[in-house]
């Protein structure tokens, strides 16, 4: 299993290291285009090797990703404290098109897991300009918002976050939302759980609160240190997994939707299942009318900056 990661930045050395430790390839190569940052890393994150199972780590431009089995893209502009992933479509839509090209000149057909921001509009870019299958491209979406948001409620509501199963889904971006009507903890619908608790809180005032926290994680986290890279390094760890262990497991990642709501490919995330050829299927959604009128906003947010980049034309 030969992982190639496009961009050896925060982000992109952040999941060499955690998939080092989940021991999840047998090969990582880090690419940039400062060839030196990337090898610096490796070479750094070599030296790891006596205490995990041990991986083939080197780093370099693109000719080292040659034959790769999945390519992780990370490379890409982030944002500055107060501007929205959107704004950064400009530069990293030019920029993913480039990459596309330059990672398929170096191997066939492997998974591309797009990460750079704006990541759903990012992935429609990849799938546009790669020509491959639409579950062979896949956005980390908001995986790790949903990642937030369990451990939002898990703090909340003092219990261990993977006993906590609630979505993030729709853009990973302002226009998300949580798919209350379905979360639960243990299998007790949350509604049934929170009339239940004895914490007595103030039930929708705390969920709206923990909405507002997980949607604003990253401009809270920019704001004290510029960037955010361990949760995503962890979140794109648990997509590598599923991948690499065939584990059919549900996470909720980016994938081109053909039609949603009369909207036609539109990328967003929602629970889908993940194994290893990439997106196996996206389940069904239980959601209120509320929810679905916000899922559906997020879709027209992502598909109205689509609209106004051009694929193909430069
Ligand atoms: N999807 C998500 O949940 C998250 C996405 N991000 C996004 O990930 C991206 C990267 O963030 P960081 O790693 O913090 O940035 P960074 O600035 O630390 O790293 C970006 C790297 O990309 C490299 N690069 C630029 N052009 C390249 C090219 N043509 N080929 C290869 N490498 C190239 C740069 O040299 C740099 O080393 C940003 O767009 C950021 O918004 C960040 C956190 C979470
Ligand atoms: C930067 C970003 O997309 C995040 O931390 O959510």
């Amino acid at each position: 299993m030969k992982i190639s990661i496009i961009g050896a930045g925060n982000v992109g050395t952040s999941i060499a290291f955690a998939a080092m430790i989940k021991g999840l390839a047998d090969e990582i190569v880090l690419v940039d285009v400062n060839e030196e940052l990337a090898k610096g890393h490796a070479i750094d994150l070599s030296h790891g090797n006596p205490y995990v199972k041990p991986v083939k780590i080197y780093g370099g431009g693109y000719p080292l990703s040659e034959g790769s089995n999945i390519v992780i893209i990370t490379a890409g502009r982030t944002q500055k404290t107060g501007e929205s992933r959107l704004h950064l479509i400009g530069d990293n839509a030019k920029l993913m098109k480039h990459i596309v090209q330059e990672t398929l000149s170096f191997s066939k057909a492997p998974l591309l897991l797009i990460v750079s921001n704006p990541v759903d509009v990012l992935t429609w870019v990849a799938w546009k300009e790669s020509g491959l299958p639409k579950y062979r491209v896949i956005g980390s979406g908001t995986t790790l918002d949903t990642a937030r948001l369990r451990q939002n409620i898990s703090r909340h509501c003092h219990l261990d976050p993977r006993s906590i199963h609630a979505y993030v889904i729709g853009e990973h971006g302002d226009s998300e939302i949580v798919s209350w009507s379905t979360a639960n903890i243990g299998g007790v619908l949350l509604g049934e759980f929170c009339d239940n608790c004895v914490n007595n809180c103030q039930g929708k005032d705390v969920l709206k609160k923990i909405y507002e926290e997980t949607k604003n994680a990253a401009y809270q986290i920019i704001k004290k240190k510029g960037s955010t890279y361990f949760g995503i390094g962890l979140a794109v760890s648990k997509i590598l997994e599923a991948v690499i262990n065939d584990s059919h497991s549900v996470l909720t990642v980016s994938t081109i939707h053909e039609e949603f709501e009369g909207i036609k490919e539109v990328p967003f995330s929602v629970p889908s299942v993940i194994g290893r050829n990439g997106l196996e299927r996206v389940l069904p959604l239980n959601l209120s009318l509320e929810e679905q009128e916000g899922l559906k906003k997020s879709a027209l947010t992502i598909r109205s900056v689509i609209d106004t980049i051009s694929i193909g034309g430069g």
